[in-house]
């Protein structure tokens, strides 16, 4: 299975882009939607740099690859072999654009969402042919992150999925297959984690400074490696019961949002984007940070695919 001639990415935020970027690369002709003109302005330079980063990686180029940018959805859509949803995580408006989807393509295509934890069944109860609605979970940055969990609904035909998860192969990356559960395997693990750093950090335990370097050289570093499931067979499963028995009970079972995170998100410091959030930007850091990440992210992956390929 090759990668479609023809796709669509509806949404063209901070995954559409390099979503596309990965298509394009791999030959694909990629229409990239967006409602927003200036979205889609934005969605031009996010392609060249990842494209740009996927040099770096060294990533082969098949020819005759593009990608298109198209603030009309008929358009993008036309002849598409396959969509990919990446509209912001409201379960409705999520609902209305497969309902657009679905009117613009054949019964055959494979409509995939990039969901990051909404029950693909939940988002299919709308659809006419719910049966070709599947989860394609990609992780941030979409290009470099050579991992995408591929989550059936309840009605998804099995062929749907395996031309998914040939789809996600035939691009060079890891297909994880997972039963629906909210926030699939890599959100639960992630904002379990995060909840807890979150949680450490409004009782004054590390700051956020330290807190990422613990994470990063203890966890991060060790966990690229090994992974936990193979960790714990490291560690001994005698250790993690003596440790979990006190630790467990401990640990921040915080139902709600973060109180940091819900104030900071009230004033409108929402990180990167607004050049606030858990840390202060200074004029050009963004830029800067978001360049040191993907040179990081470059080197990383060069480094760990030669001990653990893709
Ligand atoms: N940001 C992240 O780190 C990740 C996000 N995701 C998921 O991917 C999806 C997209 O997330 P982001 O790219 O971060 O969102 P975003 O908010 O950065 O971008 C969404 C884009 O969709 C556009 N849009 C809104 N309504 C639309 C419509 N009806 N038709 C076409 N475009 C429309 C918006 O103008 C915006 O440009 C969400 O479901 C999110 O949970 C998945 C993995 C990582
Ligand atoms: C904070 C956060 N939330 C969701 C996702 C993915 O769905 C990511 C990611 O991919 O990195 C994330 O960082």
């Amino acid at each position: 299975m090759n990668v479609p001639g023809i796709c669509a990415v509806i949404g063209s935020g901070t995954m559409g882009p390099g979503i596309a970027a990965l298509l394009a690369r791999h030959g694909a002709d990629v229409r990239l939607n967006d409602i927003s003109r200036e979205a889609l302005d934005r969605a031009e330079s996010a392609c060249t740099a990842a494209a740009g980063a996927l040099d770096q990686l060294g990533t082969p180029v098949t020819e005759g690859g593009s990608v298109s940018f198209e603030l009309d959805a008929a358009a993008a859509l036309d002849s598409a072999e396959l969509v990919i949803e990446a509209v912001p995580e409201e379960i409705g408006l999520k609902r209305r654009v497969l309902e657009q989807i679905e009117a613009a393509v054949g019964t055959d295509v494979v409509i995939a969402t990039n969901t990051s934890g909404i029950p693909i069944s939940d988002m299919a109860a709308a659809m006419e042919h719910p049966q070709r609605l599947i989860g394609m979970h990609w992780s941030n940055p979409p290009h470099l992150i050579p991992m995408i969990e591929v989550i059936r609904g309840e009605r998804t035909d099995s062929a749907v999925e395996t031309a998914t998860v040939a789809i996600v192969e035939a691009l060079g990356y890891k297909a994880v297959m997972e039963k629906e559960v909210p926030g699939f395997v890599e959100n639960r693990v992630l904002y379990a984690i995060m909840r807890e750093c979150l949680s450490l950090l409004e009782q004054g335990v590390a700051t956020q400074e330290d807190i990422d370097t613990c994470v990063k050289w203890g966890i991060g570093y060790k966990l690229a490696v090994i992974g936990p499931m193979r960790l714990l067979d490291m560690a001994g499963l005698d250790i993690y019961s003596s440790v979990s028995g006190y630790l467990n009970p401990d640990l921040s079972d915080e139902k709600g949002i973060s109180p940091m995170v819900t104030k900071l998100t009230e004033q409108n410091r929402l990180g990167m984007k607004t050049g606030d959030g858990m840390y202060p930007y200074a004029e050009g850091e963004v830029a800067a940070k978001r360049t040191d990440i993907l040179r990081g992210l470059v080197t990383v992956r060069k480094a760990l695919s030669e001990i653990t390929p893709v």
